[in-house]
């Protein structure tokens, strides 16, 4: 090093000169790594391929061709009679390698350094690692490793230049073990369509109730048993069909007297229709907190029973589940003008809330403002649904902290003046500890479908017998009745 003044200051790196073999090793360890990998990530292919290489080998050109062209014909029969599980095996996998080359590898590093999710540590570059995509017919999902010390969160607050970065509409991120984010982008919109009929089980359930479709197209199961649900939403949401589409789902529970469904209607526009639907109904203030005060006093005679003999609920005729349906809770909680009622209504929600969940008794609330002033009591609701809201700041206030970040946009659920269907019904639902939310969208009960619920209870038509075909939407309806399987393991 020079000390001469304006002199350029050299750096002599020291050289090393390493042994031709020692290269050579490295480079040939590096090649077993990225041969093991590729086979690991995409079996079916390099299988095909080692299959190809090794019967034009051994059996040469002609025979491989025909080979080639049984096992072609072999696929074909089976995509036509088995099209759900040949897709699983050979189309997905397809679609997936090539997403993951044209769309995931070729603009990874790009889209990492804008989004500035890699880091560059003097001068040597990090990106975290894409390790595996799947596709279906909804979604691709892509795996990624993150670097050592990044956080999730951060990837969260990119979900914007993700989506936009590989082309899709939106991002969720989803954390399936510490160091690794699952990335989610929509292809096909599911819930595109109004869903107008879901397939008639028949079975009475009360615990986990098929009301509507979820994004990957899976059955759409709100669970009620054991949990209180907040569906909040602008006017126009669609919040009645997720209230009509329960009661429907209940309606086999409700017949065979394992299930009761209360009905708290103080706009008196939404429940009134389908009032003989509901066990008991309550319109006016007075009403409401009257049914709600005899709601605490059933939990509490069930608490005073079970104390000390057993420690949860199951639905039987003499105790059947009892959810109490609040349509437009914030005119009971916030606007009735009668201070005594309101703080009536308060305690008694507040009581079922905390207490009934474990007696049998489930509150679902319905409501349009979700500030704290209005519904004070919104955390005391384990399960949370947002459907269409005026503002951003509003989802967080449904879902918690950090939902919106995480791909809950429920602010930009799409509203058409001219057509109330377009985005109705759809929301994010957020379930107790899970903090992802799910976008889903309830099936469309209309007027007509209530109509007939109500006289099959009067009995002027019969019920559905249990082999009833389902109306679908269209044909691009998703099969619910083959993927309920997979909707139950999910
Ligand atoms: N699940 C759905 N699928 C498709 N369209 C729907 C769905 N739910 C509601 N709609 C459409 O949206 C309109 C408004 O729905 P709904 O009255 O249920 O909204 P809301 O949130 O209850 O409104 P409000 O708070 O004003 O009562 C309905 O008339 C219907 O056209």
């Amino acid at each position: 090093m020079s000390t001469t003044p304006d002199t350029n200051i050299v750096f002599r790196p020291v050289v090393v000169r390493t042994p031709a073999w020692i290269t050579l090793t490295v480079w040939l360890w590096r090649l077993l790594v990225a041969v093991v990998k590729t086979v690991w990530r995409h079996p079916v292919a390099c299988s095909g391929l080692g299959l190809s290489a090794g019967s034009v080998y051994a059996l040469g050109v002609h025979t491989s061709a025909l080979l080639f062209i049984t096992a072609v014909c072999a696929v074909v029969v089976w995509a036509a009679i088995e099209p759900v599980s040949c897709s699983r095996r050979f189309k997905w996998p397809a679609v997936a390698w090539w997403r993951w080359m044209w769309v995931y590898r070729r603009r990874w590093r790009g889209v990492m350094a804008v989004a500035g999710l890699g880091r560059s540590i003097r001068g040597r570059v990090y990106l975290p690692e894409l390790v595996k995509v799947s596709c279906d017919r909804w979604a691709d999902r892509v795996r990624v490793r993150l670097l050592k010390g990044q956080d999730a969160e951060e990837w969260a607050a990119r979900s914007g230049n993700l989506a936009h970065g590989f082309g899709a509409v939106s991002c969720r991120i989803e954390v399936p073990k510490p160091g690794w984010v699952l990335l989610t982008f929509p292809r096909r919109d599911a819930l595109a369509q109004v869903i107008n009929d879901l397939p008639y089980t028949g079975r009475p359930v009360v615990d986990a109730v098929h009301i509507g479709l979820r994004e990957d197209g899976l059955p759409f199961y709100l669970k009620l048993h054991g949990t209180h649900v907040l569906i909040a939403g602008a006017t126009g949401s669609g919040k009645g069909s997720w209230e009509w589409a329960i009661v429907g789902a209940l309606r086999p529970a409700v017949r065979e007297g394992i299930a009761q469904v209360w009905g708290l209607d103080p706009k008196r526009m939404e429940l009134s229709y389908g009032r003989a639907l509901f066990s008991r109904y309550a319109a006016t203030p007075v009403e409401c907190a009257e049914l709600l005060e005899a709601a605490v006093a059933t939990m509490q005679e069930r608490a005073d029973r079970y104390a000390g003999v057993r420690r949860d609920h199951e639905a039987t005729m003499d105790d059947p589940f009892i959810v109490v349906m609040v349509d437009e809770i914030a005119f009971l909680t916030a606007y009735v003008p009668d201070k005594q009622i309101r703080a009536r209504v308060m305690a008694a929600l507040a009581t079922l809330t905390t207490q009934g969940r474990s007696v049998g008794v489930c509150v679902v609330a319905a409501l349009q403002d979700p500030r704290k002033d209005v519904l004070s009591i919104r955390n005391l609701f384990p399960d949370r649904v947002a459907l269409r809201l005026d503002e951003a700041e509003q989802v967080d206030m449904v879902l918690g902290d950090g939902a919106r970040d995480r791909g809950a946009l429920a602010d930009q659920i799409p509203r058409d003046p001219r057509d109330p269907s377009v985005g109705a019904g759809v929301g994010y639902v957020r379930v107790e500890g899970a903090p992802t939310p799910i976008r889903v969208r309830a099936m469309y009960v209309r007027d007509f479908d209530i109509r007939r619920m109500v006289l099959r209870e009067a009995g002027v038509l019969s019920h559905p017998s249990r082999d009833d075909t389902p109306r679908l939407a269209s044909d691009d309806t998703p099969d619910l009745r083959t993927d309920r399987r997979e909707g139950d393991r999910a």
